[in-house]
């Protein structure tokens, strides 16, 4: 069944021999496919270094579908529709050759000169990119020209501000969609429908019902193959910067007076501009960084064991963080983060945890009231519960703590597409609301920037202080325990339980 028509598009992938292309943007693009939102009128240019034909290109088209998706019936037809060019970006004088193909393929599907320039790259190539794009009249095509780019944007603001500025000569802010995956995934989007559309929570969405917020995002593999890249990054570039100040703005955003894409932003760039600053020793009061070592049955390594991982390594892979937005709303309630790499389980999810009742009637000595509590699964499981306490199917008036549950993954029929295939619709269609806009970027760094000074300043001696397969290291509790909270067991609150 068709699901959206798209204008006729060109999208030329820089980057199209790499991991993210293979895993991630060929899958996404061919179940657009199966789903009719491209049909004949689209083409998928593909720009990497190596001199590959375009039998050797779609040859890896076709491995990665066969992966990736159950349905084969219709790669070959897909692929039809794919080009390869060998292009080293770096090379000036290759643009006009990548010039004439682009409008070859324009001429061949009919595509009206509309463009999306996917650029899979490491960032150091993104301003001498789109540098030669605009000077070569790439983007100057008759259609539309969208910028689509990667993280991480920038290493830190400074850096940030001079690949914006760059990028700016020659795309408008408007054309550029900086992704954060996150922003696809189906329950991230949904926190603000759970939110907006629901008369039960809203009311209730602040300082004087809430007493914390808990956003864990937990992975269970390691570094692996990627330690030249999180040296230089480490888990707070990696995904506190992006995908966890992320989700903070979306659970703490004002409702915006229209669901339009500026509107949106606008409320999110007002809660990262109310994030209350930490820095110098004042980090170690709201921060903790950790490390894994080996596992105590010395299956799984520990990080500095490694590939290009320093073997006296300072960078964390496991941050938890008490993040303050000092606003009216949201006065005195902490939202605690925490992100790490090698941990015991595979798990996004948001414990929204109500305050207690101002008396319990039904207290005894075995059983207090258990706090209300909202959560909200965003991965592997999606769904929220909601946690509520209600009499015990007995006599008396002992009560039980029940869950009410919703799993949006476990309706039948139901398989919600993976975060980039929406992303690239929503590109393809002009939408930009789960884009992050530049403003949201430097007010990330901005806070992010202060903490990672303090760190690069002061090396951790206790490293590495959590056990590869462990839930991080001890010190993340105390941030919790030394304001009367813990975290929740996420392990414990599965939606489907
Ligand atoms: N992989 C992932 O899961 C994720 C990746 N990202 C980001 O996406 C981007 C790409 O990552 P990934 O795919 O993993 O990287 P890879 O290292 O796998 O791929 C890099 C790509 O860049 C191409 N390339 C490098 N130098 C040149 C050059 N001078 N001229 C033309 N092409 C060149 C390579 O071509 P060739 O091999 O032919 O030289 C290859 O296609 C990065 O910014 C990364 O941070 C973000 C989130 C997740
Ligand atoms: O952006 C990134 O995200 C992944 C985690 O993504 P998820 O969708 O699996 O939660 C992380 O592994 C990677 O280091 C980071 O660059």
């Amino acid at each position: 069944m068709k699901q959206t028509s798209t204008p006729p598009t060109l999208i030329m992938i820089f980057g199209a021999t790499g991991d993210l292309a293979k895993r991630k943007l060929y899958p996404s693009l061919y179940q657009l496919y199966l789903k009719g939102s491209l049909e004949k009128q689209f083409a998928v240019l593909g720009i990497g270094r190596r001199e590959w034909s375009n039998q050797q290109f779609t040859d890896h088209i076709r491995n990665s579908l066969t992966q990736a998706s159950d349905n084969h019936d219709h790669i070959e037809a897909f692929i039809e529709h794919c080009v390869y060019e060998s292009h080293d970006v770096e090379d000036s004088s290759s643009y006009i050759k990548l010039k004439n193909k682009a409008n070859e393929l324009d001429e061949k599907f009919d595509l009206k000169g509309n463009r999306i320039f996917y650029l899979a790259m490491a960032p150091e190539f993104f301003g001498t990119i789109t540098d030669h794009l605009k000077a070569d009249g790439l983007t100057d095509n008759g259609g539309f020209c969208r910028l689509v780019i990667e993280k991480p944007f920038g290493h830190n603001l400074p850096s940030a501000n001079v690949l914006n500025d760059q990028i700016r000569q020659s795309f408008p802010e408007e054309s550029i969609y900086r992704i954060d995956h996150y922003l696809g995934k189906e329950m991230v989007q949904n926190i603000e429908v759970i939110r907006f559309a629901n008369a039960l929570f809203e009311p209730l969405w602040n300082s004087r019902f809430i007493s914390n917020i808990q956003i864990t995002s937990s992975e269970v593999l390691g570094v692996e193959e990627r330690g030249r890249y999180y040296e230089k990054s480490g888990a707070l570039r990696d995904m506190v910067q992006n995908h966890m100040l992320q989700m903070v703005a979306l659970l703490a955003m004002e409702p915006p007076i229209s669901l339009s894409t500026d509107e949106i932003r606008s409320e999110k760039v007002r809660v990262l501009r109310a994030l209350r600053p930490v820095e110098g020793e004042e980090v170690d009061d709201y921060f903790v960084r950790g490390q894994y070592g080996p596992d105590h049955e010395g299956e799984q390594k520990g990080y500095r064991e490694n590939a290009n991982v320093d073997s006296d390594s300072n960078t964390e892979t496991y941050v938890a963080g008490k993040v303050m937005i000092d606003n009216f709303r949201w006065a005195g309630v902490p939202f605690y983060i925490r992100t790490g790499k090698s941990m015991a389980v595979k798990s996004t999810k948001i414990v929204v945890q109500f305050k207690d009742i101002p008396m319990n009637l039904y207290y005894n000595k075995e059983h207090s009231l258990d706090p209300n509590l909202l959560v909200i699964h965003i991965q592997p499981d999606e769904g929220i519960t909601l946690h509520l306490n209600a009499k015990k199917t007995a006599q008396g008036i002992d009560t039980d703590s029940v869950k009410l549950s919703y799993s949006a993954s476990s309706i039948d029929g139901i398989n919600t597409p993976e975060a980039y295939e929406k992303l690239l619709l929503d590109c393809i269609l002009g939408d930009a609301t789960n884009f992050t806009h530049w403003d949201e970027v430097r007010h990330s760094w901005s806070f992010v920037d202060k903490i990672s000074d303090h760190w690069e300043k002061t090396k951790d001696q206790t490293f590495p202080n959590y056990s590869a397969g462990s839930m991080g290291p001890e010190r993340s509790d105390s941030l919790l325990e030394k304001d009367g909270f813990e975290w929740w067991p996420i392990g414990e609150l599965d939606v489907e339980e």
